[in-house]
């Protein structure tokens, strides 16, 4: 058996390698160097990267296998995760990996670029004895404005407090009791710029974030003020940065990411004032191997189909143990829906009745959707790209649950509303201690069938001897019944045949079949993959 392969584009630590192991082709390339990367995406199955390997559409489009990019570290702007999710390829990353290493890489330059100490570090051991030169200032007593409060934005917070500084923030996308909480008061971004003696940068880079202190923010700030980034390059404007250091309006800065990576002539360097890091904020051997070993694990789960908690394009919280084994009997449902619709709803419910309704179950909606359109696109559907199928389609989705399951145990329903104003609807639980796959409903009938590879359901009106016909056409065509259930709504009434045959049933039988019984509909479904 072919293994699946993982791409590894940038360098993973050992201990993430180690933790890939043996089931996996391990293949290495430069992901910075474009001419290596795309063709080497052509059959891998998974893709791994730090910041240096533009993930956009063009590379996932030269991928057409792959399920997951992993990205080792936190910050995802390498990553087109809007082309991924089009594609069904999960995007995971490691949340907290680094977030201790950046902080303290935070800690590092402000110090750093309070004390002069890198500039006077070279002066010295270029035989400089200059002391006067590079006298500092003190933390004690100064205003350190933070930018984005977040998971690292909070580490330099606490890291901050014994220096006896004054902590203010600006995060609008933070409650203020929080901020209060680590003793930070949140103001406005023009307040912090007043404010602040140390401005630090810790959000994302984004459309809103890009160039958000840039020249009109510098002529706004204290002439003591020190910048710090160890965000992401181009927060800060590498221009307006230069020219306010030089205009004397900013003292110093503290930089360990640039617009443009790698950097290594920028004209910042030129000035005193600067100290500056080639992109370390994650560089340090814990950061790397928590990185390296989380990822790790993400890509196996991942590739084994299963959820994935530090996926970022796929909704839903963590699977409870409960919940799993209903995906697979979800996406068969959803399966069966479709065939039994023959087109695709505009209403969609998922029901989850029982027990595991206790749980968060919207993994269960993801998993009936992707049954759902398994059959309806060419492309691989998957638990990303499945909700987007359905919003592009324009279908309105549901998912309800209760606790009050009277029958079974646990139910799960896909019911929809056809665009006729029809109802489909098909209901499954998992049955018996080997928790067997049961179809129990369909459209409103109520039956006990196990969803082999091959299904017919059959509608006519209820009278002798259908049965006998529908046997005696399957039989002619070679086709062997494995199992047959007739349920009706009263006596006379409507009837539905459910049928699980050994081989698919071609449509020209089923169109003989509907045809000689009068039947009001036959759906076949066939859900071998
Ligand atoms: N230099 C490095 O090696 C290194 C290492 C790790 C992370 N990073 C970068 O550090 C940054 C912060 O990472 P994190 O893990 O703390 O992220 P995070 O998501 O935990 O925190 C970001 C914070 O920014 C706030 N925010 C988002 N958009 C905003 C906006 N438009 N205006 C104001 N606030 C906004 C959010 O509310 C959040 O609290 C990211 O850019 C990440 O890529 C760099
Ligand atoms: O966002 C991150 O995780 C950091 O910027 C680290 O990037 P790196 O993995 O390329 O060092």
């Amino acid at each position: 058996m072919t293994k699946p392969v993982v791409l590894v584009a940038e360098e993973l630590s050992e201990a993430g390698l180690a933790v890939l192991g043996a089931d996996f082709e391990v293949r290495h390339t430069d992901g910075a160097d474009r001419s290596q990367l795309l063709p080497a995406l052509a059959d891998v199955d998974a893709l791994i990267v730090r910041s240096a390997t533009q993930v956009d559409a063009e590379a996932i489009a030269a991928a057409p296998k792959l399920r997951v990019v992993a990205r080792a570290g936190v910050g995802l702007d390498n990553v087109d995760v809007e082309a991924a999710t089009k594609a069904g390829v999960m995007v995971v990353n490691a949340p907290t990996s680094n977030i201790t290493s950046a902080a303290e890489q935070t800690l590092a330059l402000i110090l750093a670029s309070a004390r002069n100490t890198a500039q006077a570090h070279a002066a010295l051991k270029n035989g400089e004895w200059k002391r006067s030169k590079y006298t500092g200032v003190e933390l004690d007593g100064k205003v350190v404005g933070i930018l984005g409060l977040g998971k690292i934005g909070q580490l330099v917070a606490q890291r901050l407090q014994p220096f006896g500084v004054e902590l203010i923030a600006y995060d609008p996308y933070l409650p203020p009791a929080r901020a209060a909480q680590m003793g930070v008061k949140l103001l406005s971004l023009e307040e912090v710029i007043r404010q602040a003696d140390f401005i630090t940068v810790h959000l994302p880079k984004s459309k809103e974030t890009l160039g958000l202190i840039g020249d009109k923010e510098l002529h706004e700030v204290k002439p003591s003020v020190r910048i710090i980034n160890v965000a992401r390059g181009g927060i800060v404007d590498e221009g307006a940065l230069y020219t306010a250091i030089k205009e004397g309006r900013v003292a110093g800065a503290g930089l360990d990411v640039f617009a443009k990576e790698p950097c290594t002539d920028s004209p910042l360097f030129e000035l005193d004032q600067v100290v500056a890091t080639p992109h370390l904020g994650a560089s340090t051997h814990e950061a790397q191997e928590k990185a390296g070993t989380q990822v790790a694990r993400s890509v196996k789960l991942a590739l084994a189909g299963e959820f994935v908690p530090d996926a970022v394009n796929v909704q839903g919280g963590a699977v409870a143990e409960e919940v799993k084994p209903g995906l697979p009997l979800a996406e068969k449902l959803g399966r069966v829906f479709t065939a039994l619709a023959g087109e695709v709803a505009t209403k969609l419910d998922v029901e989850v009745r029982g027990e595991i309704a206790a749980h968060d179950v919207r993994v269960i909606e993801l998993a009936a959707l992707k049954g759902v359109f398994n059959d309806v696109v060419e492309d691989s559907v998957t638990y990303v790209n499945a909700p987007l199928l359905a919003k592009e389609r324009g279908v309105n989705v549901e998912l309800v649950t209760s606790s009050d399951s009277p029958l079974w145990r646990n139910v799960v329903t896909v019911r929809g509303v056809l665009a006729d104003g029809r109802q489909v609807s098909v209901s499954g639980t998992l049955s018996g201690p080997r928790q067997i796959t049961k179809i129990v409903e369909v459209n409103g009938y109520e039956m006990e069938i196990e969803p082999t590879e091959h299904l017919c359901f059959l509608t006519y009106a209820d009278r002798p001897g259908i049965v006998g016909v529908v046997g005696h056409l399957l039989g002619e065509h070679g086709i062997n019944i494995a199992s047959m259930q007739v349920a009706r709504d009263v006596k006379g009434g409507k009837a539905l045949i459910a049928l699980t045959v050994d081989s698919a049933i071609p449509a020209e039988v089923a169109e003989q079949i509907v045809s000689e019984i009068g039947a009001e509909s036959g759906r076949t479904v066939d859900l071998e993959d």
